[in-house]
Order: C-alpha cells, then sequence, then structure tokens
C-alpha cells in the first residue's frame, strides 16, 4: 500500500492526514487519486467505509489554487446530513491550507448561506436542489469551477435530482474535470457518465465483493408480530456501542424509536419529515453516544460515517439490494468490524433470497434468540460492570457499608439481589406498532438481475424512477427548473 507522501502531495495535506490517524491509503485511494491528480475524468467504485470521501477531497484540495478566491470545485450529495460530513472531512484535510469547503442545502437559512458564500469558499459541497437555487440567484457562479464530484450519483438519481444535476453539469464550463463515486453503480450512472464525462477513467471493485468482508451478515425469519420483541432481546444480548435500526416509512421509524424509548432504550428516530434543527440534534446525540439507537429510514444509510456503529438491525428488509449495501455499510467502516442483522417474515425469503443473489454473499440464518439469553446478555453486561469497578479501584468508600449488610445477610443473598437491581431485565410492555404489509417481489425486478447488470440494483431502473421522482413536469428542463424552486426546502427526504 501507498503512505500518502508516496503520491507527492502539498506537505500540509499529508501532516493534516498524519493528524486524523491515516497512515496508508486505502486501496480505492490508492487507485484513484493519482488519476485525479493529474486531472482526469473518473468514476470511481469502491465498498462502503472504504475512504471514498479523501479518495476525491485530497485531489480537488491538491488541485484548488490557493492564491484564487473563487468556487473552484463542487461537491453535489444527495442529503444534507452527507453535504456537512463531507465538507467537514474536507476541511479537516485542508486545516493546513488556506482553502475551505463550505456545505449548502435545503433547509437552511438561504441568506445565512449567501452571506458564506461572499466569504469566497474555493469548495462547494451542495445539495443540488439548493445548488440550483444559487445558481439562479446567481448568488454561485459557476464560471471559475473546474472540478465537479458527484458523490452517491445513483442515490441522487433515485431521490429525483437527474434533471438538476444534468443541468448543473450543462451549466459549468466544459473544460472541467468531473469525478463520480458511490458503493454502488446501476445503469442510469453510465448514461450520466457518457453524457457529461470525458473518457472517464473507471476503477471499480468487482461486483463480487460489494460488500466489505468485514460486516457479520445474518438474517432471522419471524413473523411481523414477533419483530419488535426480537429487536429488544438482541439489542440486550448484543449491547452494541451504536446500533441503527432501519424501518421501512416515516411511520414505522416514529413508531419503533416510541416502542424502544417505552422498553427503556435509549432511542431517536431519524427522518426526511423532521426539521433540521432536529436532525441535526439527533446525529449529534448519536454521534456523541446520548442516545445508543438510532432508528432510521433509507435517508441515513447512504455515506454517513459515524465510528462506534457497531450494529445495524434492519428491522424491515430493504427494498433493494443496494439500499441493503448502503444500509448495513454503516457498521464496519474503516477495517472496523460489525454485524448486520436483517429481519424477514417467510413471505419475503424470495426478496432475501434477491439481495443475497445480487450481492453474491449469503446471510447466515440464525434462530431467534429467547427471552432467557436475552436476560443472559444483560447479566453478563451487569457483570462486566462489576469487573470494571473492581479492575478500577474504585469502590472502597463503599467497603463499610457493605461489611455491615454481610453482618445481617449472607453474600450470595446480598449479591443476588444487587444483580437484580443493576441488570435490566426482559421488558414486555406493550407498545403499539402498525404492521407492515410484506414486501412483494416485482418480476421486473430478477428479470434486471438476470440479464446481468452489473448493477447492485435495480432501483435506478426506469420504472422505478418514474415512481420515485417528484412530481416529473412534462416540459423541458427550463420548465423544471422553475417549478422546483418551490420544492427546495422539503426535497431531500
Ligand atoms: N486511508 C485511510 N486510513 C484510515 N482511515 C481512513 C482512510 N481513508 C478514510 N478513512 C476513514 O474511513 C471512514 C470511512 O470513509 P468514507 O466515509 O470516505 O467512506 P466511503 O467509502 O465514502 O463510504 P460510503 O460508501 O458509505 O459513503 C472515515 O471515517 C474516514 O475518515
Ligand atoms: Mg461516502
Amino acid at each position: 500500500m501507498t503512505t500518502f507522501s508516496e503520491f507527492g502531495l502539498h506537505h500540509q495535506i499529508v501532516r493534516a492526514l498524519g493528524d486524523m490517524g491515516f497512515e496508508e491509503a486505502s486501496p480505492i485511494q490508492d487507485q484513484t487519486i493519482p488519476i485525479a491528480l493529474k486531472g482526469k475524468d473518473l468514476i470511481g467504485q469502491a465498498q462502503t467505509g472504504t475512504g471514498k470521501t479523501a479518495a476525491f477531497g485530497i485531489p480537488l484540495l491538491e488541485r484548488v489554487d490557493v492564491e484564487e478566491e473563487h468556487i473552484q470545485a463542487v461537491v453535489l450529495a444527495p442529503t444534507r446530513e452527507l453535504a456537512v460530513q463531507v465538507a467537514e472531512e474536507i476541511n479537516r484535510i485542508a486545516q493546513y491550507l488556506d482553502v475551505r469547503a463550505l456545505p449548502i442545502y435545503g433547509g437552511q437559512d438561504i441568506d445565512r448561506q449567501i452571506r458564506a458564500l461572499k466569504k469566497r469558499p474555493q469548495i462547494i459541497v451542495a445539495t443540488p436542489g439548493r445548488f440550483m437555487d444559487h445558481m439562479r440567484r446567481k448568488t454561485i457562479r459557476l464560471q471559475h469551477i473546474k472540478m465537479v464530484v458527484l458523490d452517491e450519483a445513483d442515490e441522487m438519481l433515485n431521490m429525483g435530482f437527474i434533471d438538476d444535476i444534468k443541468m448543473i453539469l450543462q451549466e459549468i464550463p466544459d473544460e472541467r474535470q468531473t469525478l463520480l463515486f458511490s458503493a454502488t453503480m446501476p445503469k442510469p450512472i453510465k448514461e450520466i457518465a457518457q453524457k457529461f464525462m470525458k473518457e472517464p477513467a473507471i476503477v471499480s471493485i468487482k461486483p463480487k465483493e460489494v460488500t466489505v468482508p468485514n460486516i457479520a451478515q445474518q438474517y432471522m425469519e419471524m413473523p411481523e408480530k414477533q419483530k419488535f420483541d426480537v429487536l429488544c432481546r438482541l439489542l440486550d444480548i448484543h449491547s452494541p456501542e451504536l446500533a441503527i435500526i432501519f424501518g421501512r416509512t416515516k411511520r414505522r421509524v416514529d413508531e419503533l424509536s416510541e416502542a424502544l424509548n417505552k422498553r427503556g432504550y435509549a432511542a431517536e428516530g431519524l427522518h426526511g419529515d423532521l426539521n433540521q434543527a432536529k436532525r441535526d440534534t439527533v446525529l449529534r446525540r448519536f454521534k456523541e453516544g446520548t442516545i445508543e439507537v438510532l432508528v432510521a429510514t433509507d435517508v441515513a444509510a447512504r455515506g454517513l460515517d459515524i465510528s462506534g456503529v457497531t450494529h445495524v438491525y434492519n428491522f424491515d428488509i430493504p427494498q433493494d439490494s443496494e439500499s441493503y449495501v448502503h444500509r448495513i455499510g454503516r457498521t464496519g467502516r474503516a477495517g472496523k468490524t460489525g454485524m448486520a442483522i436483517t429481519f424477514v417474515t417467510p413471505r419475503e425469503i424470495d426478496h432475501l433470497k434477491m439481495i443475497e443473489k445480487v450481492t453474491n454473499r449469503k446471510m447466515e440464518r440464525k434462530p431467534i434468540p429467547t427471552r432467557s439469553e436475552a436476560l443472559e446478555g444483560q447479566q453478563r453486561i451487569t457483570i462486566d460492570k462489576i469487573m470494571g469497578i473492581i479492575e478500577d479501584g474504585q469502590y472502597h468508600t463503599y467497603k463499610t457499608l457493605a461489611e455491615q449488610l454481610l453482618d445481617e445477610t449472607d453474600s450470595v443473598t446480598l449479591l443476588s439481589a444487587a444483580l437484580k437491581l443493576l441488570t435490566k431485565e426482559p421488558d414486555s410492555t406493550p407498545v403499539k406498532l402498525t404492521e407492515e404489509a410484506p414486501l412483494r417481489m416485482k418480476k421486473r425486478k430478477i428479470e434486471v438481475d438476470r440479464k446481468g447488470d452489473r448493477g447492485y440494483s435495480n432501483r435506478g431502473s426506469k420504472g422505478d424512477q418514474r415512481n420515485r421522482r417528484k412530481p416529473a413536469g412534462s416540459g423541458g428542463m427550463r420548465s423544471n427548473r422553475k417549478k422546483e424552486s418551490s420544492h427546495t426546502g422539503n426535497r431531500y427526504t
């Protein structure tokens, strides 16, 4: 593997990477950075959590002219959270340079953004809708942009941003460099590539390895009604450092997080109907560990890099293999290990098989854990905590009290009572969860797979696009453009 100094990067960048704990380039960085540094167009595909952000972030910073006070590079990303995260990572790499990346996204006060833009950042990381708004207002000028990155391009297409992206790419000067990155690359991406990129170099992992090997993948089959109790048991047994639970719909996420709280888990929901401030708070609290369980729709699946996520639970099986790959990829990042458990109802087994087929990886079937296993899990945690205190030696102030108690009660009885008190016993508080209909396999999906579409999903296929898209205008791009301005506030799900 290559060390970063071998790429001939600015010493400030190498130093920042060192501060960040990056010692060697990851494989995708190793293969793409030299190409991107030459100014060539590039499609980079690599598994989740393997450092694609720095793979484009480093060349952007390397190629930005520090003296020039214009926007020189634009990264487009599908969600606000991702825009913020990518800008933060670029700024960390840029900490010893006089270069700044500014995140720009819908839902944030536009005047504030305009003021921030006046400070002349060289790099913008934006969601497409808000970027279009600024293009129209001429608060972002395009003529000096010489690099464009599409991060999670396929998701931006799924979210109906295709026209925005085409428009943006059309308006940015031609003699630019275009980079496109994602863990999955369904077909419509190729169309964008053909139209808007100049003989892109393709750096791609084999479909065989679409998921990273360090994530243990398991599934459990059970009726819909049983899912919630099983989830609670698993949380008790695994006691994750941080866990993400994926639900199919926004209502589902709300109900699940409420139900989890009722049963004593520190959980909060994240989905597109929450306002910006709430979304920010939830993510912050999760990153800090104030909440241990994040319940989310697919919005959190893309790109989010939160260290400490040890477990991902697909409470509802994901719609397609692409979503599966991105969801489970929230764990097992940067070489760490992780565990992903998918719940499947008997009628959804075909769906699971389809996912296995496309990802080319079998999930291990696991039996449903029992209530007593859950209790054992929690008891183990209690014991670990007690042993931890003994190791720390911080218990001496309690010794006299312990001796007094032992005069009156025998040690086994005393310790048993203390263990009971400290152990979170499996809880069966009734909760309200509206049943979800099982996911049905659509015939079309299998057909696409059989055709050998390299894409790990079919979500990008035309039919789906039509369904997922915002109400599409029949008019040309210009008419779309107008209409969309009124939408920008809430388009990012
Ligand atoms: N060379 C490196 N050495 C050590 N850690 C790294 C290196 N490159 C990136 N990382 C860290 O690995 C984590 C994952 O990186 P990143 O978010 O860029 O992954 P990704 O490939 O974009 O994943 P996804 O497909 O989910 O978006 C980040 O915390 C990042 O800081
Ligand atoms: Mg990423």
